[in-house]
């Protein structure tokens, strides 16, 4: 079943003058509890992707396509409903629990607000019970619940806030480098945490990543983004054992090594477009090894190879192209 439906979503940020071009027609869905990793450079769309399914884009900012949640158009919502499925249905945790902790709130109080937020029929009683379960499922005694976020470490806040993002378990969990602020033992508990719960309670998480060592371990499929684009999406034994796109290929190699034989980190060389003023072609000409005349003329479409979605001149030709 299809729980997060994205077809053909743009996103378009107004700053001043100048339009940028965040994500350009991205699409791809969700199945009930399947992670989903997506990963590329800082500055490709990964979470101007998460803030639009939440629909928490700042004003002004044109987003086209469409985006559904559990079969819902969010687009077709009003702000009023818009709120109410943000917590129940979908939901965001973040690389800083703090930005989204407020520090003069107890632990419970956050809790209690959001649980009676989206349903009123509860007491205050139960919803203090319901918290106090959801923190016990993240592995914190509930005697914690009067304690503000700024008595908690940086592991145990992460914890709280996938405690208080899955309380009302909804569909699809959007999980943006929830790690990457935390040492390697936390990190490694987190997403164990993560994993646990998602396959509990069949959410379905798509885990936003520059660590492809972590889509390693925690993902079913990879969409890989470079530049605003979903340039390749597959399985993970796909990405990981026939990567098609030369920048999935870059980005495999870039992974530190433990092999004696190859301690050499390849970085790819170039830096990603302005997307205020996106090249014409495929975006990732500039940087590929082996871009050809047409590459640099004439945007890709996608390709389909044995299940792998690429956006790559590469795979076209009359035998492939589906354009
Ligand atoms: N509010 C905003 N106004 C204007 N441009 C923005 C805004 N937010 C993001 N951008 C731009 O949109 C593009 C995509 O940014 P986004 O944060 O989604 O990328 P990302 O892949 O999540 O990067 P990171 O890993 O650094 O968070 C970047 O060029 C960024 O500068």
């Amino acid at each position: 079943m299809k729980v997060l439906e994205l077809k053909n979503v743009s996103v378009r940020y107004k700053t001043g003058e100048k339009t940028v071009n965040a994500v350009e027609n991205v699409s791809f869905h969700l199945e009930k509890g399947e992670t989903l990793g997506l990963v590329g450079e800082s500055g490709c769309g990964k979470s101007t992707l998460g803030f639009s399914i939440m629909r928490l884009l700042p004003k002004g900012t044109k987003i086209d396509g469409s985006i559904k949640i559990e079969g819902i158009d969010i687009s077709s919502l009003s702000d009023e409903e818009m709120r109410q499925i943000r917590g129940s249905k979908v939901a965001m945790i973040f690389q800083d629990p703090m930005t989204s902790l407020n520090p003069i709130l107890r632990i419970e109080d956050h809790f209690v607000e959001m649980i009676l937020t989206h349903r009123p029929e509860l007491s205050k009683e139960d919803a203090r019970e319901l918290a106090a379960k959801a923190l016990e499922d993240v592995g914190i005694n509930r005697n914690r619940l009067k304690d503000y976020p700024f008595q908690f470490s940086g592991g145990m806040r992460q914890r709280v806030m996938i405690a208080l993002s899955i309380v009302l378990n909804p569909a699809v969990l959007i999980a943006d480098e929830p790690t990457t602020s935390l040492d390697v033992i936390v990190q490694a508990q987190i997403m164990e945490l993560l994993e646990k719960l998602t396959k509990e309670h069949r959410t379905a998480m798509i885990l936003i990543t520059h660590d492809m060592g972590l889509v390693a371990e925690a993902a079913d499929r990879i969409g890989v983004m470079y530049a605003g684009h979903l340039v390749e999406l597959a399985s993970k034994e796909r990405i990981f054992t026939n990567p098609l796109h030369p920048y999935t290929v870059g980005l495999l190699r870039s992974i530190p090594n433990t092999d004696v034989n190859d301690k050499e980190l390849r970085y790819i060389p170039g830096s990603p477009p302005d997307l205020s003023n996106p090249p014409e072609g495929c975006r990732f000409a500039p940087r590929c090894e082996k871009a050809m005349k047409i590459c640099w003329e004439k945007e890709p479409p996608e390709f389909e190879i044995d299940g792998t979605r690429v956006k790559c001149w590469l795979y076209g030709g009359d035998q492939n192209g589906t354009d």
